[in-house]
């Protein structure tokens, strides 16, 4: 089991989703499942500070990771509907952001994103995996970048989707977002005592998992 954590563009979804194919475990998006809730929220007209509706809809969120047959990508459906791109824009995330805060809500989340822990492993990203979600993890990793290249990295990703973008303000939404994420009471984002901490503004992604491949393989016999 490998458990990534970092603040948004540090790269933890790029990397978990290869070191996932690379060694053919699981894997788990844990702001995936925080991104349906905002959306379904949104869809239900439940406001985004309601700690108790926002509960009850996470207890019973109808949330899905449905394989597609004909790529690698992984269609993320909400109530049988397919939300993979709805769920992924700056709004939805902040949104997520907003939900995250409240405990009755991620307690509503702990045992769905801890029975993602399956044979032969799991690679979960997110915020808490290695602090909260996942404790025992035997490797955990902490990747973070500047908030300026982490900016900069969102708004080539929004440009390539097609999407026109303002970097003050994609810079402005991730320091409001570390902002939440960071200095909320539960959970927040930090690295775990024995995380590797990788700081990722000047490598590139081949070097990020380079090193990742080689610290987990120094601790765990199970993979080559
Ligand atoms: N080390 C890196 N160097 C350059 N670009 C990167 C690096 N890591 C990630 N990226 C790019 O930055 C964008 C955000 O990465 P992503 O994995 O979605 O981050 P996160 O899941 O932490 O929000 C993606 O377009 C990704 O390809
Ligand atoms: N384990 C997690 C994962 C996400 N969250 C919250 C906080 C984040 O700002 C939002 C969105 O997370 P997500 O990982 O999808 O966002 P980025 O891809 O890093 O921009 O959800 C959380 O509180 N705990």
């Amino acid at each position: 089991m490998i458990a990534v954590d970092g603040p948004s563009g540090s790269g933890k979804g790029t990397l978990s989703k290869r070191l996932a194919k690379r060694f053919g475990w699981q894997l788990l998006d844990s702001g995936a499942i925080y991104r349906v809730l905002a959306l379904a929220a949104i869809h239900h007209e439940i406001a985004l500070d309601d700690e108790e509706a926002l509960a009850a809809l996470a207890a019973h969120l109808d949330v899905a990771f449905e394989a597609r047959e004909d790529s690698e990508v992984v269609s993320v459906m909400l109530e049988g509907e397919d939300v993979s791109s709805s769920i992924r824009t700056e709004e939805c995330g902040a949104a997520a952001s907003k939900v995250a805060p409240f405990p009755a809500v991620r307690e509503a989340l702990l045992r769905r994103q801890r029975g993602f822990r399956t044979s032969p492993g799991l690679v979960a990203d997110g915020r808490d995996m290695g602090t909260v979600v996942f404790p025992d993890a035997p490797v955990k990793v902490f990747l973070t970048a500047s908030a300026e290249e982490r900016a900069q990295r969102r708004v080539s990703q929004l440009q390539n989707h097609g999407q026109s973008v303002n970097i003050a303000q994609i810079l402005a939404d991730i320091k409001a977002r570390d902002d939440r994420d960071m200095n909320r009471s539960v959970a927040p984002l930090r690295p775990a005592e024995d995380a590797l901490v990788l700081d990722s503004t000047e490598l590139s992604l081949d070097e990020v998992e380079a090193k990742v491949v080689e610290y987990a393989q120094s601790r765990l016999s199970n993979i080559v």
